[in-house]
């Protein structure tokens, strides 16, 4: 990807309508699946048909390090970013049990995890073994910053090869908190106090010295808000950026792509800067409980599925929220229609 300037051929409004019609054609009371319909509506546009195609879907767990996991930002030990990935595969993480529960196919990429993974059958796409530690310097050149991107671009082309018809990001990165709450707190343009959060929970102390670290790279290495690349670059993460590819590379082939937590709400945020309208595209499973979540979704001006009070991470909320759209998908083949049974509202 030399330049960012996807190519985005337009959310469809006549598939949205009609998918509105068939839904207020169904036998219940009209709007009264709420915001299941609006789910169906926004598949519909995007896929650009009223039969939607969400059968095949493909979780997409990019794995990497953060130096700023050095800086003592979170609770966990760095091994567990590459513990998690091969026990991901293995079937036996939180993203692996429920997307086995949500017919959901999981893809483990190693993006940048500080361990080789060689014969794990984890997608190797490293890009180094882990970022640099903010606190001392901009955690990625720009240039690997643009090579994130287009790792997470490519992956998901050949997801998208493979007929997959939904995409969904998750990720595991020890200390990865950090750089996503940097992100939204430099492109919001909010002080850190109040996007930085718990993450993989925390003391208050380190809570504070969590939101001291984010305030100080921000001030040292200055990212450009405006530029994206130079703020994944500064204060990212790799999982991130291949994140932001993942979502671009969707939006450009009509594919819907599903966002797990705070960590996705970041790259959607940096995926937004880039590309205006690209949330048009994304669907957001859940209210992650990161205190930074609804500044995020609101800046996205996105609403979540569902509000569980979860914050694990990995694509777990993402998967889980399969099971609305499978449930929209059986309203939308085994209901009644009003016609069916000559229901004639009078109101
Ligand atoms: C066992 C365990 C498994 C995880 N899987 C994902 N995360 C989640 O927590 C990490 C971010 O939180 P923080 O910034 O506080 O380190 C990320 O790896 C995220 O995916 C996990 C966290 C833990 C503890
Ligand atoms: O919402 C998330 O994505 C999240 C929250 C806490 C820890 N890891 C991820």
């Amino acid at each position: 990807m030399q330049k960012i300037k996807p190519n985005l051929s337009g959310i469809s409004q006549s598939c949205r309508d009609a998918m509105q019609t068939k839904i207020d054609g169904l036998a219940k009371p009209i709007g009264g699946l709420g915001q299941l319909e609006a789910l169906a509506v926004k598949i519909a546009g995007i896929e650009q048909t009223t039969e939607l195609r969400t059968e095949k879907r493909c979780c997409f767990v990019f794995a990497a390090d953060h130096g700023v996991q050095r800086a003592g930002v979170s609770a966990t030990p760095r091994k567990v970013t590459w513990q998690q990935a091969i026990n991901t595969l293995a079937g036996h993480t939180t993203v692996a049990s429920l997307a086995k529960a949500n017919y959901c196919q999981v893809k483990v990429i190693d993006v940048g995890v500080d361990h080789d993974l060689s014969g794990t059958g984890v997608i190797d796409k490293k890009i180094a073994l882990g970022t640099k530690n903010m606190v001392d310097e901009p955690a990625m050149t720009y240039d690997e910053a643009l090579q994130t991107i287009q790792a997470g671009y490519d992956v998901a082309q050949q997801a998208i090869k493979e007929g997959n018809d939904l995409l969904l990001v998750g990720e595991l990165g020890m200390g990865n908190t950090t750089p996503a709450s940097a992100i939204i707190s430099v492109i919001l343009g909010v002080p850190a106090e109040e996007v930085v959060g718990a993450g993989s929970v925390i003391s208050n102390q380190r809570l504070l010295h969590k939101t001291e670290v984010v305030n100080q790279a921000i001030k040292d290495w200055q990212p450009d808000s405006e530029d994206p690349v130079d703020v994944l670059a500064k204060v990212g993460g790799f999982e991130i950026g291949a994140k932001v590819g993942a979502i671009i590379c969707a939006a450009e082939n009509k594919t819907p792509l599903i966002l797990d937590g705070f960590i996705s709400y970041a790259a959607a945020v940096l995926a937004e800067k880039m590309v205006s309208g690209i949330t048009n595209y994304l669907i957001v499973s859940h209210f992650s409980r990161e205190i930074g979540s609804k500044k995020a979704l609101d800046w996205l001006q996105l609403s979540p599925l569902l509000d569980l009070g979860m914050a694990v991470g990995e694509g777990s909320g993402a998967v889980l929220s399969l099971s609305l759209i499978d449930a929209m998908q059986s309203v939308l083949h085994n209901m009644n229609t009003l016609d069916d049974l000559s229901i004639k509202f009078t109101k």
